[in-house]
């Protein structure tokens, strides 16, 4: 049935509590009953240039868009095409669809731009990936963000269908990808760095960095020892259920006297007379999705001198966790682990004992690359949210934008976030070209120079943001949601995966062990 239509004069017969309609980008909505429950209070939507009349630039300035799709119930129908003719239409944002903000994609998906990087399949897995997080996350994780839930079962195992394969794909290339037809009709044999480097920054795009802690954060850091070390019939007995998002993994290695100085560690594990398990004692702490893991990747004492990486399965009366609270995420379970003689087949030993530095910096310079994409991707949102907000909020008879001081400020974010994605993408290509060994010797001190500079830039951004938006970009809910989010999260980007200071200086140590002997 086709939509009623309504002029500008009829619309405004209906502007008195009681019978109350107003106009926002083109749809007619009744608000007679909605006057007493609005959020923003009765007042402003009786006022005298509101009650009865097109009200969509006093709407835009003070709501996001996701409102309007909320509260669809409300239209009765749209205005009559001379009215329409001469409203200002707002661009909104589609599920699924590029956005058609400047510099709010990376360069490789603005459709005037080349890359060398990105091929039709990496092209074809974005857009199944954009429309999969658009329309089956975002919402829930929006709303879990400000509520602190963690992501529902429900989804956490719709991404692990043979139809998506979202966990897998999350793990990198490799073996466990092979035979399968991934999203965007992309073989898992071709899936590649770039491949993966969409799925992470897809996801990321949602916002809510909280409650992507507590989507299998776990596993990504977690499971890469399973995958590259596990003799195979520990392989098929684990590995099937977490990708599937069945169950659920942590890396447990920092403890309470031993944040990430591995050397410090005091866990320890003797064997067993028998030979056949190591009995761990000891506890760990920050140990993200802990709370809720029903596997322990552990770092354990084996010996004086020895580190040794096992898988510990959860266990109710040896196995303890305690919830953590933190200012980044409710949702990540972040936990105390405690382990009181718990008994561990020597089977569950990945790398043979006394390898665990070996087993545990293996996955370094990948797991500082995912943050890298989650960083690069977290700020160019809150870019995009702030850009769009500068360009409707009116302050003292001018938009935000048309102030230099303003301007200034996203001239220093776009410089950031455009050489952060670029560096990125150049070290992305690297880890392509390169065995695993040539990585570790060449890209440890890259890829730690990458992610200092990403997470120095992702601090800027948002301090940035948080001054433009002002009171709402530390309100929780409502239009700054977003970069409230950011500010209070994105100091997990700078300390996870080794801090700031750190990393710069062993991506300068790196380079200068490499300096010619005598150059003058
Ligand atoms: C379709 C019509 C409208 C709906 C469904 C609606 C709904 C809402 C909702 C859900 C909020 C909570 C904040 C958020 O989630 O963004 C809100 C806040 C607010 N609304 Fe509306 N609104 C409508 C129209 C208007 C109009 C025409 C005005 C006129 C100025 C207005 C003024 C406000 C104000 C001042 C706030 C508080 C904003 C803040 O605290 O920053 N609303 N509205």
């Amino acid at each position: 049935m086709a939509a009623r239509t309504f002029s500008l004069e009829q619309i405004s017969e209906h502007n008195k509590e009681g019978d109350l309609w107003i106009v926002v980008n083109g749809d007619v909505y009744d608000l007679s009953r909605f006057t007493d429950i609005h959020p923003g209070g009765a007042g402003v939507l009786l006022a005298s240039d509101i009650a009865g009349k097109d009200a969509s630039e006093a709407f835009f300035s003070l709501h996001r868009s996701s409102v309007l799709a909320k509260y669809k119930r409300l239209i009765i129908g749209k205005l009559d095409s001379d009215a329409s003719a001469s409203s200002t239409k707002y661009v909104l944002p589609l599920d699924g669809e590029l956005s058609p903000v400047p510099y709010a994609e990376p360069s490789w998906l603005v459709p005037s731009y080349k890359s060398p990087y990105f091929k039709d399949s990496h092209r074809r897995l974005q857009k199944a990936m954009r429309k999969f997080f658009d329309e089956n996350v975002k919402a829930e994780a929006r709303e879990f963000e400000l509520s602190g839930e963690r992501p529902t079962q429900k989804l956490v195992e719709l991404m692990g269908t043979d139809e998506w394969n979202i966990h897998a794909m999350r793990m990198g290339p490799g073996r466990h990808l092979h035979g399968k037809t991934l999203p965007g009709n992309v073989k898992g044999e071709e899936f590649d760095y770039f491949h993966e480097l969409v799925c992470v920054q897809e996801m990321c795009r949602v916002g809510a960095p909280g409650y992507m802690a507590g989507l299998q954060a776990g596993m990504v850091i977690g499971l890469p020892p399973i995958l590259n070390f596990a003799p195979e019939p520990l392989r098929q007995r684990i590995l099937p259920d977490i990708l599937a998002g069945k169950k659920f993994i942590s890396l447990a290695i920092s403890e309470p006297h031993a944040g990430s100085d591995v050397q410090g560690i005091t866990t320890s594990a003797t064997l067993s007379e028998d030979g056949k398990y190591w009995i761990v004692s000891g506890m760990k702490k920050w140990i993200t999705n802990g709370h809720f893991s029903d596997y322990f990747m552990t770092a354990v004492r084996t010996g004086p001198k020895s580190l040794t990486m096992m898988l510990i399965e959860r266990d109710a009366d040896t196995v303890d966790t305690r919830k953590i609270k933190t200012s980044y995420s409710p949702s990540a379970g972040t936990a105390y682990v405690f382990f009181e003689k718990t008994k561990v087949p020597v089977e569950n030993v990945l790398g043979g004992e006394g390898n665990g530095l070996k087993v545990i910096l293996s996955n370094f310079n990948h797991e500082r690359w995912v943050i890298n994409c989650r960083i690069a991707r977290y700020s160019r949102l809150v870019f995009e949210e702030t850009w769009k907000w500068a360009h409707l909020r009116k302050s003292q008879g001018k938009r935000l934008i048309d102030n230099a001081v303003v301007r200034q400020k996203f001239g220093q974010m776009i410089a950031r976030i455009d050489s952060g994605q670029a560096w990125l993408e150049h070290l992305t290509y690297q880890m392509t070209k390169m065995t695993y060994a040539e990585q570790s010797a060449q890209l440890a001190g890259p890829m730690a120079l990458n992610k200092y500079y990403l997470a120095r830039c992702g601090q800027e951004i948002s301090d940035m943001a948080v001054q433009i938006w002002g009171g709402r970009g530390i309100t929780q809910g409502g239009m700054g949601a977003l970069i409230e989010q950011y500010q209070r999260t994105y100091k997990f980007d700078n300390v996870l995966g080794g801090a700031d200071e750190v990393l710069a200086d062993l991506g300068v140590r790196q380079a200068s062990k490499r300096m010619p002997k005598a150059v003058l």
